[in-house]
């Protein structure tokens, strides 16, 4: 992406503000006009002094110029401080604005995009913040480089050359020869700092990554002893980052450096040519401030022009990044535009292959019925694929090869957000939103009444521990204990009341007499819908009405408990060794005794 391309996607956002753009640019164009007065104001005072020097006049009349002087220069800043206010307050709104538009079009379009796109190799997300925040700031202060401050400062360099030629044709001719030596020179350190800026963001979306996990992954760190590990690998990262900013830093002083001699020699040439044109009586001793001063005209918005230049070169770096977001049109979820009346909730998989973007090949051949108004158990060791039918079930990823049907339509037809109104999903790890038990609850049907709340609550065993914290349903619900948590996302489910109701080890953080509960609502509430299971419990996989047998993606058996169990197979293996694993035969003695 170049700056042109770059200038074309930025547009959108400023259009809707463009009276904030115009208003700055007239203040800033009047401001530079203002500006020249200096130059002109030096020359007559110069001169009419030395004109009144020369020709012995009284001090009156000196008085006179001083106060004539005086008046213009003061009025001239009381003008310069109003525009410099109206310029830098609808300036700051301008990017205020931009910025706000840019972080909400960001989030609206991420949130359309499909699971894939979140488990994607370079979008963990300390990265995607990284880039998301790092793009915003860059375009708000490319919005000011290319709304604002490119066209003033162009017209003001325009006009002070003009100034130069017009006040001497040798001095215009100074200034116009130093400008392409200096654009050259601003060329020559974008392309040399390119590549090194590109990494520097690499090395910043790693670096965000890293505090992130380190924070996530604390208690596993501090139970490992693993504090200096984790500290050398952030000091690895840290030092090839601050190796790039180094070297980065050191051309750009050395251009920047070379600039300003190439400025100054202008300066000296000025000087020189000047002289020598006084000396030759062509022109009077103000002349040589006031071509000085024009040429600090030409070469201070020139200067500006290409700081401007490098800034934006540096910030497009990372506004491809955030464009690269925002652009990711293969990222958005696909939906159809099917909403039956009811779903009665029957699925049919179809040959079903899938394999993750990764190339993880998750599942081969799959072909399954899970009929409503019963339980259908998915059971494997781990890595089976079970989750991934979840998955798929859920329009999460679609099917590589094979179909999918939902009461016999293909589930690519139906619209994504009413599908997904008429499934409940429960996991593993269930995720507890920032805010209170009743909000959490909530988020499963945001217009549920009080008591519906609490009926939801009440089927999923956690009322009675609610009423019994401090704040009740307003606590936190992040500080409640794992299996506290996943009650929460159970009640969560209950209030939705979906027809189709998957559910991911629903009970694996919960006590023994949790899960029994549990187990006793979700068979309640089984009938007249369609409920998936994915459970290593054997209390659970035992009462399923069909059970599907999966080894490393493949269905191997499928039946009841007793005809897959006949089978030999897989499902045998995992039966046997979990029920080995209770000791079985000591707890029946227990029980007994
Ligand atoms: N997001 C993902 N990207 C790439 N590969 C994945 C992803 N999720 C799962 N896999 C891989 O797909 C395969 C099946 O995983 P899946 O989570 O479906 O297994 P599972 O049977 O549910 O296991 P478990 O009982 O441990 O939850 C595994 O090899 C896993 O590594």
């Amino acid at each position: 992406m170049n700056l042109f391309q770059l200038n074309k996607k930025l547009k959108p956002f400023v259009r809707p503000y463009h009276w904030l753009v115009v208003a700055t640019l007239l203040l800033t164009l009047v401001g530079s006009l203002a500006a020249q007065v200096n130059a002109w104001i030096l020359r007559y005072t110069v001169d009419g002094i030395t004109d009144l020097v020369n020709k012995h006049e009284a001090l009156a009349a000196g008085w006179k110029l001083l106060r004539f002087i005086t008046i213009v220069l003061l009025a001239k800043e009381v003008l310069n401080a109003v525009i410099q206010f109206g310029q830098k307050f609808f300036g700051e709104k301008l990017r205020i604005l931009v910025s706000q538009d840019l972080a909400q079009a960001v989030i609206e379009k991420v949130l359309t995009y499909k699971v894939a796109f979140f488990t994607g190799n370079n979008n963990e997300s300390g990265k995607l913040q990284t880039r998301i925040d790092r793009g915003i700031e860059s375009l708000t202060r490319l919005v000011q480089n290319f709304f604002i401050d490119i066209l003033p400062l162009f017209a003001n360099a325009v006009l002070s050359l003009f100034l130069m030629f017009n006040a001497n044709f040798y001095v215009g001719l100074v200034g116009l020869c130093i400008i392409p030596v200096y654009f050259f020179i601003t060329q020559r350190q974008a392309v040399k700092l390119s590549g090194w800026r590109r990494s520097l963001r690499g090395f910043r979306e790693s670096k965000s990554q890293g505090i992130i996990s380190i924070i996530d992954s604390i208690t596993v760190i501090k139970s490992f002893n693993r504090e200096k590990l984790e500290s050398k690998k952030q000091l690895d990262l840290q030092k090839s980052l601050t190796d790039n900013q180094i070297q980065t830093r050191k051309t750009s002083f050395i251009f920047d450096g070379l600039k300003s001699f190439i400025e100054q020699f202008g300066v000296v040439l000025i000087i020189i040519l000047t002289a020598y044109l006084v000396l030759n009586q062509h022109m009077t001793i103000g002349a040589i401030m006031f071509h000085i001063l024009l040429f600090n005209n030409v070469s201070a918005p020139i200067r500006q022009l290409h700081r401007i230049y490098d800034e934006m070169n540096d910030a497009l770096i990372y506004s491809e990044g955030f464009f690269e977001i925002i652009e990711a049109k293969d990222a958005v979820e696909q939906t159809g535009t099917y909403r039956p009346e009811k779903i009665v909730g029957k699925f049919e998989v179809i040959d079903v292959n899938f394999a993750y973007p990764n190339g993880t090949h998750a599942l081969h051949n799959i072909n399954m019925v899970i009929e409503p108004n019963k339980i259908t158990a998915l059971v494997g060791l781990s890595g089976a694929g079970k989750s991934t039918v979840i998955n798929l079930l859920d329009k999460f990823y679609n099917p590589g090869t094979g179909k999918i049907l939902l009461d016999g339509i293909d589930l690519n037809e139906y619209d994504t957000q009413f599908l997904r109104d008429n499934v409940g999903l429960v996991l593993q790890r269930n995720h507890i939103f920032n805010g209170s038990i009743r909000e959490n609850i909530l988020y499963g049907k945001p217009a549920a009444t009080e008591d519906e709340i609490i009926d939801a609550a009440k089927k999923a065993f956690i009322h009675d521990q609610i009423m019994g914290l401090p704040n009740q349903y307003d606590s936190k619900a992040a500080l409640l204990s794992g299996g506290q948590q996943q009650r929460i996302a159970i009640a969560r489910m209950f209030i939705k009341n979906p027809p189709i109701i998957f559910l991911d080890e629903p009970t694996a953080s919960l006590d023994a007499v949790a899960t029994e509960q549990i187990k006793n609502s979700l068979d309640a509430i089984k009938q007249g819908r369609t409920v998936i299971i994915i459970s290593h419990s054997l209390s659970q996989i035992i009462d399923a009405d069909i059970i599907y047998a999966m080894a490393k993606g493949r269905v191997e058996e499928s039946g009841t408990h007793e005809e897959v169990y006949a089978q030999n197979g897989v499902y045998k293996q995992i039966f046997d060794a979990s029920a080995r694993s209770l000791n079985i035969e000591k707890i029946a003695r227990t029980i007994d005794m």
